[in-house]
């Protein structure tokens, strides 16, 4: 079984704040003369379930379509976190304690009840630096959140994103997991091999192994 856990990306769709929002044209229309449609879009790097580089928050650092893949595909684990304020590593932590296994290197959390698809909402959940920093001692090699960012919206710091970036992991962002239950899935997120951009949407699938 398949779960889509990406947002449909529309005109209207809430983005971040002053950025740009979703735009489609048609180009060509199909009709007597034109044999096929064609449409232009404009959007963010950042719209919808996104995956975020470490050039968007480090002078420098790498741009997506250089990133490595691996962290993109592969077994994950979801679970919930639905309470409110800041994620730090000790609810974290007891979250994860709820499922047997081995952690694996994918770890996707949940933090809405009902994602808000019709406005945008400041009131995200964001992770501590010391949980993003104990995922990384963990051998954790990417973190998937239902918000906007792993940081406040009004974060001029970022020190989760740079806890990221100690770490060497991977970010996805906006994913759609309200109708997912926890549990461990095959995750795959492949960015698209953007040159010297700073993140990239991203079709977000879980796939359940039984
Ligand atoms: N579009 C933006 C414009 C300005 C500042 C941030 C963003 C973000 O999208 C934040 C992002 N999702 C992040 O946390 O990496
Ligand atoms: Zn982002
Ligand atoms: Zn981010």
């Amino acid at each position: 079984m398949l779960y889509d856990i990406s947002p449909p990306l529309h005109t209207g769709m809430p983005v971040w704040p002053g950025d740009t929002p979703f735009q489609a044209y048609r180009v060509w229309r199909l009709e007597h003369s034109c044999p096929v449609n064609v449409s232009r879009i404009a959007l963010s790097t950042h719209a919808g379930a996104h995956a975020d580089a470490p050039l968007h928050y480090l002078a420098g650092g790498m741009a997506i379509g250089d990133t490595p893949l691996e962290p993109y595909l592969g077994p994950c684990r979801l679970i919930h976190c639905l309470g409110g304020g800041a994620l730090g590593a000790e609810e974290l932590q007891a979250a994860l304690a709820r499922l047997p296994g081995p952690l694996p290197e994918r770890i996707l959390l949940r933090t809405w009840l009902r994602s808000p698809t019709t406005r945008w909402d400041p009131a995200f959940r964001a992770l501590s630096a010391a949980a993003i920093d104990w995922l990384g001692g963990q051998g954790v090699r990417l973190i998937g959140v239902d918000s906007p960012s792993l940081d406040p919206a009004d974060s001029k710091t970022l020190p989760a994103h740079h806890a990221v970036a100690r770490a060497g992991m991977a970010i996805l962002e906006n994913l759609l997991l309200d109708a997912v239950p926890e549990g461990d899935y095959e995750l795959i997120a492949l960015p698209l091999r953007l040159s010297g951009l700073d993140a990239s949407p991203v079709r977000a699938v879980l796939r359940s192994f039984n």
